[in-house]
């Protein structure tokens, strides 16, 4: 263990506080130190002994990991959540003392969360435990970055602390966390699988297409769920473990929420900063994967030249586009989409790189890239309007931003799909496609069936 100074942590917190007591209110500080390196899902199993907030995030394409525990501090907004949001972050960062000697994008201070795909959607029981918006300043943080591992913990001190006594409680904590657990989950078995009213759902996309052809809409992002039950409670780091094996050029992600997890393993970034540098995504247009090499290309081939993928892909482009010209410079989309491989199916992709402007946050590109058409249609009013009217499905944080972000103008947020709402023995999973003038609602069906494939496969459908 590369561990700091003997009794650093104790002159830091008692330094913290001290100015509690000065300011009369809780004080926020984190330390940060680089640690050997350790499985980052062992350390998310073994914060399951102390937490019901957990969070883990990797790009199974980067060596890049994060795994937090526990909640010193949760930013919750509902109306106006993007720009509630930022501001109580800045406020938070603004008092806060970072303790981190580290250039690492995602150590030190760090929010984790995401948002609900639409705050005027109709709400069930189902997301009970997701706010419209819900980021949390986890208590225990690993990152791993270029195979380095750093460990943050942050406290919240209040004036009647004693610095000693909360030293050695963390230090109790960090020893959980930080030993490999004894026992590593495996899989359960799926006793039963419903899928909510797939022909009234057939309807709505038949629908959608008719709506397309005499209005000025163009696109409406059509989603359907699929229920599970399961033998026994789902062992999300088993879930997680055989994303990371079987999904590549994905985010794998899970967002615990009071022991509700909304877990998934997304190939949809919606955007990335590190400092400046900013890089976006437009996917969609979808096809299988073929048997053979020969029969995949013929498939990819396709695919690219496809006019109604086509067209579900240029809109996402075309709104991308204009969103990065709003808030960045030195922007670059290539012309055509390539194609982006993944496990169970193809997509076309367009890469976006751009440099953000000095006087914007990731937020405000959140704010203002989501819904994409990939998610929510074109125009995105009157698409969403469809959406609430018709699609009859709770989305809760299905297909909205989730990701994190750190003291240093560094995060990350990817769109929630390939995922599903996990609780206890109970799981429900969620697909959706573009539907453009000339879908058809069998092969929609179908599209949406191998969207369900990588989150079923890992729970042992
Ligand atoms: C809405 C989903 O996928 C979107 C992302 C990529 C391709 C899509 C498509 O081809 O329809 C969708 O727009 C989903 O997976 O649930
Ligand atoms: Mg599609």
């Amino acid at each position: 263990m590369i561990d700091i100074k003997e009794g650093r942590i104790e002159s830091l917190l008692k330094n913290a506080v001290e100015r509690a007591k000065f300011n009369n209110e809780p004080q926020i500080i984190s330390i940060t130190k680089q640690i050997n390196n350790i499985d980052p899902l062992h350390v998310f199993e073994s914060a399951r002994k102390f937490s019901t907030n957990r969070t883990f995030w990797t790009s199974t394409a980067d060596d890049y990991w994060l795994v937090g525990a526990g909640s010193v501090h949760r930013i919750t907004a509902s109306s106006d959540r993007f720009d509630k949001t930022e501001e109580k972050w800045q406020e938070i960062l603004g008092k806060a003392i970072i303790h981190n000697p580290f250039d690492v994008p995602g150590t030190g201070l760090l929010a984790m969360g995401g948002m609900s795909f639409d705050p005027k959607g109709s709400k069930s029981a189902l997301w009970k435990n997701f706010d419209e918006s819900s980021f949390i300043i986890p208590e225990f943080l690993l990152t791993v970055h270029n195979s380095s591992s750093y460990f943050t913990v942050t406290v919240k001190v209040h004036p009647a602390d004693e610095p000693e006594k909360l030293a050695d409680s963390l230090r109790e904590k960090e020893a959980v966390l930080l030993s490999s657990p004894d026992y590593f989950p495996q899989e359960v078995d799926i006793q039963s699988t419903e899928e909510i009213a797939p022909d009234e759902w057939k309807q709505v996309v038949q629908r959608a297409t008719e709506e397309i052809r005499h209005s000025t809409t163009d696109k409406i992002v059509l989603a359907r769920e699929l229920r599970l039950k399961l033998s026994a409670n789902v062992e999300i780091t088993a879930v997680l473990n055989n994303l990371i094996s079987s999904q590549p050029n994905s985010f794998v992600f899970a967002f615990e929420r009071e022991g509700d997890c909304f877990v998934g393993a997304t190939p949809e970034r919606l955007v990335k900063l590190e400092q400046d540098r900013l890089l976006s995504t437009c996917l969609a247009g979808t096809a299988p994967r073929g048997e053979t090499k020969a029969e995949d290309d013929q498939i990819a081939e396709t695919l690219l030249h496809d006019e109604k993928n086509r067209s579900e892909h240029d809109f996402v482009v075309k709104m991308i586009r204009q969103a990065m010209e709003k808030y960045c410079s030195d922007v670059n989309i290539p012309d055509k989409p390539v194609i982006y491989p993944l496990r169970n199916l193809q997509h076309l992709y367009t890469p976006v790189s751009a440099t953000l402007n000095k006087d914007f946050s990731i937020f405000d590109i959140v704010k203002e890239l989501h819904p994409t058409p990939a998610l929510g249609g074109v125009p995105r009013d009157t698409s969403l309007e469809f959406i609430r009217k018709y699609e009859n499905v709770d989305r809760g944080w299905y297909g909205a931003p989730i990701g994190w972000l750190d003291s240093s103008r560094n995060g990350e947020f990817a769109v929630g799909i390939r995922s599903g709402l996990i609780r206890g023995n109970e799981v429900s999973l969620f697909a959706g496609c573009g539907v453009v003038k000339d879908s058809n609602p069998e092969a929609e069906y179908e599209e949406t069936k191998i969207k369900f494939k990588p989150m079923m496969s890992v729970l042992g459908g």
